[in-house]
């Protein structure tokens, strides 16, 4: 499929990002960004500071790449690769995403995603390239990838996220 084939994660600066007297207008993808990216399904989440989400990714032959921005306050938002041939396998990266850098991040097939919120509220919103498939949703346990998050409420995340297998024991599908 060709929405499958950009490989390699993608931090995405805005093409617009402009304050005024009204607000803001901040334009985060336009033709050409990826340009073999199609999209398939929107959603957003609303989650309050210290929600943690993730580490989640769907496995093929439904694998969901996606791009993920926060519109509104703050994440941190960690990835963290599981392509078995790939040599980063397990490595964690992590960015923040926030209202104010209007910056997005591409998620290729083979990674798991999740994020934290940092300020009071904050809303990210997914473009995603293929629909969901809940029999094929997985997840990581955010807790035991190479990643500091931080204080953890575990009252502040779902009990599916706090059920997953940890990475060690992880038997990836890609
Ligand atoms: C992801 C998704 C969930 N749902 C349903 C399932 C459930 O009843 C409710 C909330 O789903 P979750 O608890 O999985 O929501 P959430 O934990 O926010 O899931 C998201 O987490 C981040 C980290 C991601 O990367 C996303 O792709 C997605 O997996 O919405 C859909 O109907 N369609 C969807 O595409």
């Amino acid at each position: 499929m060709d929405n499958l084939l950009i490989a390699e994660h993608q931090l995405i600066e805005p093409k617009v990002n402009i304050q005024d007297a009204r607000g803001k207008f901040v334009k985060i993808f336009t033709t050409g960004t990826l340009p073999e990216f199609v999209i398939k399904e929107i959603f957003y989440s609303d989650s309050d500071k210290g929600v943690i989400r993730g580490m989640h990714f769907q496995a093929p032959p439904f694998a969901q790449p996606k791009i993920v921005t926060c519109v509104s306050g703050a994440i941190l938002d960690v990835i963290v690769d599981l392509r078995m041939s790939s040599e980063a396998f397990g490595k964690v990266y992590a960015y923040e995403l926030n209202e104010e850098n209007g910056r997005s991040l591409y998620i290729p097939v083979g990674f798991a995603h999740g994020f934290k919120g940092l300020s009071e509220h904050n809303k990210v919103l997914y473009h995603c390239s293929t629909v969901y498939a809940p029999d094929h949703e997985g997840g990581i346990d955010f807790r035991s990838i190479d990643f500091d998050w931080g204080e953890i409420n575990p009252s502040l995340v779902s009990e599916r996220d706090l059920g997953f297998p940890e990475l060690i024991n992880f038997d990836s599908p890609f």
